[in-house]
């Protein structure tokens, strides 16, 4: 049975919960038809099911299917940036790939694969995890089809920026690192927002400043707010291509308790919906969330800051300049 969908400037869009109430029918991200249902994809969204990259507490893996789930309610205008985005943008949901959860090298290949395939179909790519280990092959990927080293904003309350675990060089918590060291992203144009907590010592921030990221701080939300957290990303990205890359506990536990490896003083949800809202204006072609880990979430409140995250994300590259292509020289 096909379901009546809202469809605007010639996009199709959600299941109307108008006529069809929004916790019946399949999940796909918002409700959005699935790729194999529309012809021409602005944004493709794909979830990647894979956990094996941890370090401490699992569930990662089923982060996609729950972070779908907690998006049932979003609705179609998003009034705080003044955009309709599925009118705006053809957005589809491409399902999971289907990764390998006992190979961590066999599952970046599948996932670097996976995400250049779709992106030979999608100028714009938004992946939902899983752990951080993925972002590694979705940014070869999107180094790949941008021709060149990519600026990355990475809003997480770790660096992971770290070498090694127990002898494993491609675990949750050394993506930027593999990255930087495979020359994916563009170091004159990256930073890490939210960081916070213990580290292993002073020098994994010289050692992650030496890999080409500027920090923004948790802390430093207190001074400069939000708004001054978005100046200092513009002045870092101006007109790049931008990939964003958000592991979900950059959010307070108490804003993203269903995570694994949570860290206290974090940002609020707000705060994070207004940073992303900041990013209507710089040229934004991929994103990820990552980390949502549902076993350890309660009352869908991790899902739902995912699926708001992805939301505003999806509404800031509906405002942006569609100009995915070749990177400024
Ligand atoms: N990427 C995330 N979420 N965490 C990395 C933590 C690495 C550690 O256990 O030190
Ligand atoms: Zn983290
Ligand atoms: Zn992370």
């Amino acid at each position: 049975m096909s379901d009546p969908r809202i469809t605007e400037n010639g996009r199709i869009g959600q299941v109307d919960a108008t006529v069809v109430p929004r916790f019946a029918g399949p999940a796909t991200f918002a409700r959005l038809p699935r790729a194999d249902d529309v012809s021409d994809l602005d944004v493709a969204i794909i979830g990647v099911p894979f956990d094996a990259g941890v370090s401490y507490r699992p569930g990662a893996r089923f982060g996609p299917g729950h972070v779908r789930e907690s998006s049932r309610l979003l609705r179609p205008y998003n009034p705080a940036a003044g955009v309709s985005p599925f009118a705006e943008l053809q957005v589809a949901d491409a399902g999971d790939l289907a990764v390998n959860p006992f190979d961590i090298g066999a599952a970046i290949e599948r996932i670097h694969h996976g995400a250049r395939s779709v992106l030979e179909r999608a100028p714009r790519l938004v992946t939902i995890g899983g752990d951080h280990t993925i972002a590694l092959p979705l940014l070869r990927a999107m180094a790949e089809r941008h021709g060149g080293p990519i600026a990355v904003v990475h809003f997480d309350a770790h660096l992971d920026t770290w070498d090694s675990y127990f002898g494993a060089d491609y675990v949750h918590g050394t993506p930027f690192r593999r990255a930087a060291e495979e020359g994916l992203i563009d170091g004159t144009g990256s930073m890490h927002v939210g960081i916070r907590g213990p580290l292993y010592a002073a020098t994994d921030l010289t050692d992650d400043a030496a890999l080409g990221f500027q920090v923004v701080h948790s802390h430093e939300m207190d001074d400069i707010g939000a708004r001054g957290v978005v100046e200092r990303i513009h002045r870092r990205v101006e007109d790049r291509p931008v990939y964003v890359s958000l592991d979900i506990d950059v959010l307070d536990p108490a804003f993203a308790p269903g995570t694994g490896t949570p860290e206290a003083g974090g940002l609020s949800s707000r705060e994070l919906l207004t940073i992303l809202r900041g990013f209507a204006s710089l040229n934004l072609v991929g994103a990820d969330v990552v980390e949502v880990s549902p076993a350890y979430d309660h009352a869908e409140i991790t899902g739902i800051a995912a699926a708001h995250a992805l939301y505003e994300l999806l509404s800031a590259m509906a405002l942006s300049r569609p100009r995915p292509g070749p990177r400024r020289s």
